[in-house]
């Protein structure tokens, strides 16, 4: 199947939109989360997505500098809300490739520029770029994912019922913030 332009949802946030919390359990971006990575965002142009993280000492791997697979966790949920808020349909990471080219150390902010390369069917291309305490600052990592679009069975079938319908109530009361219908 050819890959085709990503074409943003014509609800999706304006450039300059600030991201809100998508569940605040969420280890990405939750508020609930003490030692999460409360990942913040906002939309950019055209098809990008610009999140930042502050990494501290909750999220080391050696001493002073931040674990690999949190990392990856970050760019997982970076490239998630930029994929859910541009597009507003559920989808899910099936891959996720990370690039380490320089260490990240505790204390340091990890700028990711996230952007929608394309679509394929119900597969969706997106990639980002992280770099180190500042928006033009050196690359630390790179990611590419691969996120596959669900039902909402899929988070019914495999999820906890309970949490998903607090979840779909707060969406409902801030459908600005997050919309889980397609
Ligand atoms: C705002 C929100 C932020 C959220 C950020 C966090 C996001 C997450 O972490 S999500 C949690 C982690 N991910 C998961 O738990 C997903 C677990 N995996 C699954 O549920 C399934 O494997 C799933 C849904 C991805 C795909 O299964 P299924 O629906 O049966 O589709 P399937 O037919 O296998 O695949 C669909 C297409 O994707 C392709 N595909 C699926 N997985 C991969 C993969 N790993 N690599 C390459 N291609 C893949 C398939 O080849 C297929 O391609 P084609 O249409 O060309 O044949």
């Amino acid at each position: 199947m050819e890959t085709e332009p990503a074409v943003p949802h014509h609800n999706a946030p304006a450039a300059g939109s600030k991201l809100g919390v998508h569940y605040a359990q969420c280890f990405g971006c939750g508020d609930e989360q003490e030692a999460g990575l409360h990942l913040q965002s906002t939309v950019g142009e055209g098809r990008t997505v610009h999140s930042q993280f502050t990494v501290t000492e909750a999220h080391q791997g050696a001493p002073g500098l931040a674990h690999g697979g949190l990392l990856a966790c970050a760019f997982d949920e970076a490239l998630g809300a930029t994929v859910g808020n541009l597009l507003r349909k559920p989808a899910v990471t099936g891959r996720l490739e990370t690039d380490f080219r320089r260490p990240v150390p505790v204390g340091s902010i990890l700028y990711i520029a996230a952007t929608l390369d394309g679509t394929a069917g119900r597969k969706i291309y997106v990639s980002a770029d992280g770099r180190l305490d500042a928006e033009d600052g050196p690359i630390a990592v790179r990611a590419r994912g691969l996120f596959v679009m669900v039902g909402l069975e899929h988070f019914t079938t495999h999820g906890d019922p309970e949490a998903l319908e607090k979840f779909r109530e707060a969406a409902r009361n801030n459908r600005e913030d997050w919309n889980i219908n397609p």
